[in-house]
């Protein structure tokens, strides 16, 4: 099981929020600033110019930025080595549903968890959610495709059958 951490800045909708549901479940961790997320971390960050691939499957741990959309700024992290974007794939989430690329921390993680090959806790993250495994079954052709890849180029270009 890979370790999954957020750093959480309250900015987001404390009812709404997926980072706090996966902590109660004691299925994530909630960091209290940027300065203590492991420096070694897949970062999910949406402006990473490579993308979440198999060959990431080594990293210890992965981390959500969680935060409101509207201010969402990674110039804190900007320097960090294993920040990652995810490839092409449509949010289940009841306020996004549909929209592309912008999916909550929890399908984050499920999609870099699934890609990296962690299907089975990809599924338990999201199991605690109504819509959770929607999130699996609407993306579930670009996700297996995404998980055979070799590298961040190749899930790059394979994301251009879906888009
Ligand atoms: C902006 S927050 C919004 C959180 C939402 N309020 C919730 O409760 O889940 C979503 C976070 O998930 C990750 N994320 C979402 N979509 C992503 C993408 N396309 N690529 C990389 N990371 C993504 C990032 O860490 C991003 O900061």
């Amino acid at each position: 099981m890979i370790p999954l951490y957020a750093y959480r800045d309250d900015t987001c909708d404390p009812r709404k929020c997926t980072v706090k549901k996966l902590a109660r479940r004691g299925l994530l961790r909630i960091v209290p600033s940027i300065a203590k997320i492991p420096r070694q971390t897949l970062l999910l960050d949406p402006t990473a110019e490579r993308a979440v691939s198999p060959a990431d499957r080594d990293l210890p741990s992965i981390t959500a930025l969680d935060c409101s959309w509207e201010v969402l700024d990674t110039g804190a992290v900007a320097s960090w080595r294993n920040r990652r974007a995810l490839p092409f794939l449509v949010a289940a989430n009841p306020v996004n549903f549909g929209r592309p690329f912008r999916l909550t921390s929890v399908e984050a993680m499920a999609a870099a968890l699934y890609i990296i090959g962690e299907k089975e806790q990809a599924h338990d993250v999201l199991a605690p959610f109504g819509w959770g495994l929607r999130f699996l079954e609407v993306n579930a052709d670009p996700l297996e495709d995404y998980s055979r890849a070799k590298d961040s180029a190749e899930v790059v270009a394979l994301q251009a059958l879906y888009m």
